[in-house]
């Protein structure tokens, strides 16, 4: 398919900091677009139904599964998350970047979908810091913590099927690895348009 935006996909293990480092670039740059996804899981702390997730029930999911609603979804730490085609298809075609805050399995399917996406991994720096920030955020009870945990080993293995990497030691640094990444796709994209544009120009088609 074929859209005038750009499609980030960022996955990291729960806890390597990937939902601070998007709220970060979204203050700086309103261009990015992230998108809404709906998740069986239930609210935590302060989030609000259609601002971090769609909070649906098991069976509005299956039944989104079932009309084929979804870009990509899986199963993460034991509850359904998925990306509507919905929240893709307007932001894209209006021309916004969009940026998908998802885990890896979903990031596989959007490539699959969308081979120009490009998807970026985020590492903690050790795994005591993983542990450190979980516990630390004080979000989740200390069986999903060990669960989240357990999972990251299978996460982290997938690290090679990505475009980029980015180490989340010191926030600034890897925030400013971040932008980067994504001003470089933006200027490689706009100098194919263009280069399409001229070509498109020398054969007079309009
Ligand atoms: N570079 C960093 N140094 C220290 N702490 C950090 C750093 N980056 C993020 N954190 C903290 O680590 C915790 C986890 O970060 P965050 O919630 O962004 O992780 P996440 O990858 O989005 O997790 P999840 O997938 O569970 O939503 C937060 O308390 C955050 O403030
Ligand atoms: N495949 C998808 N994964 C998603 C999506 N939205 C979020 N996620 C990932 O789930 C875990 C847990 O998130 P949390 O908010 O419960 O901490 C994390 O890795 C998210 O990136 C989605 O639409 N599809």
């Amino acid at each position: 398919m074929q859209h005038p935006g750009n499609l980030f996909v960022v996955a990291a293990p729960s806890g390597a900091g990937k939902s601070s480092l998007v709220k970060a670039l979204r203050e700086l740059d309103a261009h990015v677009s992230p998108s809404v996804s709906h998740t069986t899981r239930a609210p935590r702390g302060q989030e609000k139904h259609g601002r971090e997730y769609f909070f649906a029930s098991e069976q509005e999911f299956d039944a989104m599964v079932a009309n084929n609603a979804f870009v990509e979804w899986a199963n993460v730490h034991g509850k359904r998350y998925g990306t509507s085609k919905r929240a893709l298809a307007d932001r894209l075609a209006g021309g916004a970047d969009v940026l998908l805050e998802i885990d890896y399995q979903g990031a596989l399917q959007v490539k699959q979908a969308f081979p120009e996406a490009v998807l970026i991994f985020i590492l903690p720096p050790s795994w005591e810091e993983l542990r450190a920030r979980l516990e630390n955020r004080g979000e989740d009870s200390p069986e999903v913590i060990e669960l989240r945990l357990k999972n990251a080993s299978e996460e982290m293995a997938q690290v090679g099927k990505f475009d980029f990497v980015i180490i989340n030691e010191l926030f600034e640094t890897a925030l400013f690895d971040l932008k980067a990444i994504i001003h470089a796709q933006r200027l490689k994209y706009a100098a194919q348009r263009s280069a399409r544009a001229d070509t498109f120009a020398s054969l007079n088609i309009t």
